[in-house]
């Protein structure tokens, strides 16, 4: 190569540099520090920012899995936020996560609906990537509804059935990482929550009911769910280690939301859409792909929409009933 075009090159890479760190710096996501700045006021700024902008005034809230945007699209009189409009939010960088906030209605019932969730492998710490969960509760939101794409561990799950989470392992929590970490926040919740009722039983059993309905109780599952912090899909002996610690499914999210859900006191329910069987086994030549992921998401969209607005019409008729679950702040 002449020295020339290496000079190029130079350039050219320098500039594409530059543009990168500009980007950063503009969206200021890139931080692992422990210390989270988002205070109970500066949440209560962007709920404010927020509710001076729309008219309804949502009790659900919803995050749309990878791929699973179209439950948002899917909302009528929508008010959308892309994420870089609204003070102190992060951005969205993983493709099949457009990033806005969305307001809208199923059934005519009001839904405050996150069209992109924070990972922790993009660079936030856990408090940044949970932050909008605390946002939905002092937005007056008090049931949760998370979603999310994940590998299927148990063998008898396929690809397309949809896991309601009944419990999950926090495997990022055990090597102590949390979003709660630091000083602890009295007004949103306590400083040692409790976590073995996190998946609400009711709502669980509601989902089940909702898929009969559907008549798609048979691809409908329940099971544990486990996160790992990502990018990179397992290994084979990581998935056997987990499989033997009664894991069924494995993602790259969700456990952050629902420990930050659940101890400011709402309500939550879970689901992981099965978009690919994970490989146990050191003879089976297939890889986990986010394109195969994005695929199974596209492909179950329909069935998905259905599944939660039934999930949003249960909760809205019946959500007194589970306030007895809820630790008030
Ligand atoms: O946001 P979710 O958990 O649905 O996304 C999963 C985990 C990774 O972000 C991605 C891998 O394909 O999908
Ligand atoms: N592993 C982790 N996260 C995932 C997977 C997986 O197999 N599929 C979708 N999200």
């Amino acid at each position: 190569m002449s020295i020339n075009i290496l000079k190029e090159n130079n350039v050219r890479n320098n500039r594409l540099n530059a543009n990168a760190l500009k980007k950063v710096k503009h969206i200021s996501h890139i931080s692992h520090n422990n210390e989270n700045f988002y205070t109970y006021e500066l949440i209560q700024s962007i709920a404010k920012f927020l509710l001076d902008r729309i008219n309804i005034r949502p009790k659900i809230g919803i995050i749309c899995g990878s791929g699973m945007g179209t439950i948002a699209d899917s909302l009528t009189d929508r008010h959308i936020f892309p994420y870089e409009t609204i003070p102190h939010f992060p951005v969205s960088t993983v493709p099949g996560h457009e990033g806005r906030l969305v307001f809208g209605c199923v059934n005519g019932i009001p839904i405050m609906c996150m069209q992109g969730r924070f990972h922790y492998y993009e660079g936030y710490p856990l408090w940044k990537c949970a932050m909008p969960i605390r946002v939905m509760k002092l937005v007056g939101v008090t049931h949760l509804l998370a979603t999310n794409a994940a590998g299927g561990l148990n063998p008898d799950f396929e690809v397309g059935d949809i896991m309601i989470i009944k419990d999950h392992i926090n495997l990022m929590g055990f090597a102590g990482n949390n979003p709660l970490l630091g000083v602890n926040e009295d007004r949103f919740g306590p400083r040692f929550p409790p976590m073995n009722k996190a998946y609400n039983k009711k709502l669980r059993e509601a989902v089940h009911g909702a898929a009969k309905d559907l008549n798609m109780s048979s691809i409908v599952k329940e099971g544990v769910y486990s996160v790992i912090g990502g990018p990179n899909f397992e290994t084979v002996a990581e998935l056997n280690m987990l499989r033997i610690c009664g894991v069924d499914a494995v993602g790259m999210s969700t456990v952050h939301e629902v420990i930050t859900a659940h101890h400011c006191g709402m309500t939550v329910i879970a689901f992981s859409l099965i978009t690919n069987k994970c490989v146990t086994n050191y003879d089976d030549h297939s890889e986990a792909k986010h394109s195969e992921v994005m695929e199974a998401a596209a492909e179950r969209a329909p069935l998905i929409r259905s599944l939660v607005s039934k999930i949003v019409s249960y909760i809205d008729e019946n959500h007194l009933i589970c306030t007895d679950e809820i630790f008030s702040p």
